[in-house]
């Protein structure tokens, strides 16, 4: 007797199923779990079958796509974003050009603040629109789960407006979203001489989004010119006892101390760490806090200096990588150039690339056990590649590699039909 299926994706190249159980630590990161020449059958959402070549013949599917040798992988997770906003801040590219720093641009009113000025202005409905197109965007990259932080209202109201669009895309946009409260973004001008009283009023509002379900996660900028170790320690502490996972902006620009600050609190991730300290990544790799890079940013900002990746991997920290994707420090939603990135400004291999952007990003926002892995009895969220192996998107830089995705077994985004590309396959 015959199997049935909805879908069967057959002739794939190579099949990277991520398969793992919890989080890949350190030197683990370099083992990469993927099948040749294999079949993957998809019925109501969920992948049923992963088999080699030879299983096709007892199936039977009502859909057929032969993948002709292409690589295919778990859709990816991008777990740090700042998809809503207002505006756009292309005039700061001159600033930039000129050497003004970013934390210069901040301290003038301009940068987070100005994109502030322009999401408490916008309608609830404009942001909406505007972040469902940069999510297509992402999606058409690959994208199949990813977080999205608030953090461009910094009051109450639009703190609030920001949460809810997040909801909204929640419930309609294909991409799975994991909501982070980043109320402790930046100081606003109404609280320039009194931060203090600023961060007790973020704090105010976590039981209201506790309720209304509209965050998991709380995160804090811990910065020079905007919250100190202490007040975040303070503020993070406050919202873990009201049930909250807690990230942390930390060692972005200045090494202050966030790195050591989100493994003593036991933060889901620490994002950034691009100056984080030989103590900080020490005390990293004996916590379970997943380090979340994104040097997308660091190049952006026009760095010479990436956080340390080699060193963090070395000493058996659990790395991710994400795109940062936000209007003023990481403006892309490409997170497949982030992959490149990653190979020539962090070293990471490519087989460390992929764990950091499937199992340990999917760690990073308590989705490990849904995506980011391949598995039967998991949602079918895959992606096929017009690429012949794993090591190609990496390499091949600044293009979109993406055949097609599938996200719950639906095809939500598609190029061409696989049948109608080139071969890339040296194989064939
Ligand atoms: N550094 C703080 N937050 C964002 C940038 C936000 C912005 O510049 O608008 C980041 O992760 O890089
Ligand atoms: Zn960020």
């Amino acid at each position: 007797m015959k199997q049935h299926v909805d879908l069967l994706l057959m002739n794939i190249g190579q099949l990277l199923t991520m398969e793992s159980i919890g989080p890949k630590e350190g030197k683990d990161m370099q083992e990469l779990v993927m099948l040749e020449d294999a079949v993957v059958g998809i019925t109501n959402g969920k992948v049923v079958l992963i088999g080699e070549r030879e299983s096709e013949e007892g199936i039977q599917a009502a859909e057929v796509i032969d993948c002709q040798g292409k690589l295919v992988s778990p859709g990816l997770v991008d777990p740090h974003t700042h998809v809503v906003f207002g505006g756009s801040r292309e005039h700061e590219m001159a600033l930039k050009q000129q050497g003004v720093p970013y934390l210069e641009i901040l301290k003038q009113g301009g940068g987070i603040l100005s994109t502030v000025e322009h999401t408490r202005q916008a309608t609830e409905d404009h942001l909406y629109e505007k972040a469902y197109f940069h999510l297509d965007r992402m999606l058409s990259h690959g994208v199949t789960t990813a977080e999205i932080k608030s953090g461009y209202g910094l009051d109450v109201e639009t703190e609030l407006k920001q949460l809810k669009v997040a909801k909204r895309l929640q419930q309609n946009h294909p991409i799975d979203l994991v909501s982070t409260f980043l109320g402790a973004h930046a100081i606003p001008h109404e609280y320039k001489d009194d931060p203090q009283a600023f961060l007790d009023e973020m704090v105010g509002m976590l039981d209201l989004i506790k309720i209304e379900e509209l965050a998991e996660f709380v995160d804090i900028f811990t910065e020079t010119g905007v919250f100190t170790v202490e007040q975040s320690r303070d503020y993070l502490t406050r919202a873990q006892e009201k049930g909250f996972g807690l990230k942390i902006h930390a060692d972005e620009i200045d090494p202050l101390g966030g790195t050591e600050l989100a493994a003593d609190l036991g933060a889901s991730s620490a994002d950034h760490l691009v100056g984080a300290s030989d103590e900080g990544i020490k005390k990293l790799a004996e916590s379970k806090t997943i380090a979340v890079l994104l040097p997308g940013t660091t190049f952006y900002l026009g760095k010479e200096t990436f956080a340390r990746a080699r060193k963090m991997i070395d000493e058996g920290v659990r790395v991710a990588l994400a795109t940062d994707f936000n209007p003023g420090s990481c403006p892309t939603e490409n997170i497949q150039l982030i992959m490149t990135f990653a190979a020539l400004k962090l070293n990471m291999s490519p087989e460390e690339i992929w764990n950091a952007m499937t199992v340990n990003a999917a760690y990073a926002i308590g989705r490990g056990e849904q995506a980011g892995q391949v598995v039967v009895g998991r949602q079918a969220d895959l992606v096929i590649w017009d690429a012949p192996n794993y090591q190609y998107l990496p390499y091949h830089y600044g293009v979109n590699h993406v055949n097609t995705v599938i996200k719950n077994g639906q095809i939500v985004s598609r190029r061409r039909e696989v049948s109608e590309t080139i071969s890339l396959s040296p194989k064939s």
